[in-house]
């Protein structure tokens, strides 16, 4: 099948390459109309879902998109990731990835405005580290990765639709 997945981050498409390596995946930049640092669930759930159909739409390819965010539980901040996947007969698929707490003084300048991608690449003093391992990576000494994260969404993802299509 021919996907085309929201992103040219190459720690998503390599997450959905490892999950449909039988499919012919490409990467088209795609808006998410959400903020470019989501500050919910629901708000990043809903870049995941419009960035899916947006891939999906004018074409008979399937739509994945992947959006990386942060939440609140009670005072604490954490990182979240969804994602959603699109069939070319438009029905919707969406899953979500582990979550980890963020260190307060990131959970700080977050709400000051920055971007959760700039502040990693100062905090872990590397290039770079939302196409990488990402925070996920950092925060768990590199025991899991971005890729590794997003690769368990894109399972779940394929999982449902391959559920109901049986
Ligand atoms: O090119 P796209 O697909 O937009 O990928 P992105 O990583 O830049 O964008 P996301 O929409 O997934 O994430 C929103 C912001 O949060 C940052 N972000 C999200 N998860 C991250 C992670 O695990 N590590 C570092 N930055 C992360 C990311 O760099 C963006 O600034």
């Amino acid at each position: 099948m021919n996907i085309t997945v929201g992103s040219s981050n190459p720690a998503k498409l390599k997450a959905v390459t490892e999950v449909f390596p039988e499919s012919y995946v490409t990467s088209k930049r795609v808006q998410s109309h959400v903020a470019a640092q989501p500050f919910s669930d629901d708000e990043t759930r809903q870049g995941a879902i419009n960035r899916a159909i947006a891939c999906a739409e004018g074409s008979n390819n399937f739509g994945i998109g992947l959006e990386g965010g942060v939440m609140y539980i009670g005072d604490q901040l954490y990182l979240c990731n969804w994602g959603a996947l699109v069939t070319p007969e438009e029905t919707v698929y969406t899953a979500s990835g582990a979550r980890i707490i963020l260190p307060k003084e990131l959970a700080t300048e977050l709400t000051e405005g920055k971007e959760l991608g700039y502040l990693m690449d100062a905090y872990a003093n590397k290039e770079d580290v939302s196409k990488k391992e990402g925070a996920i990576g950092v925060f768990t000494n590199y025991l899991m990765t971005r890729q590794a994260m997003f690769s368990h969404v894109v399972t779940l993802l394929r999982g449902q639709w391959e559920f109901h299509k049986a």
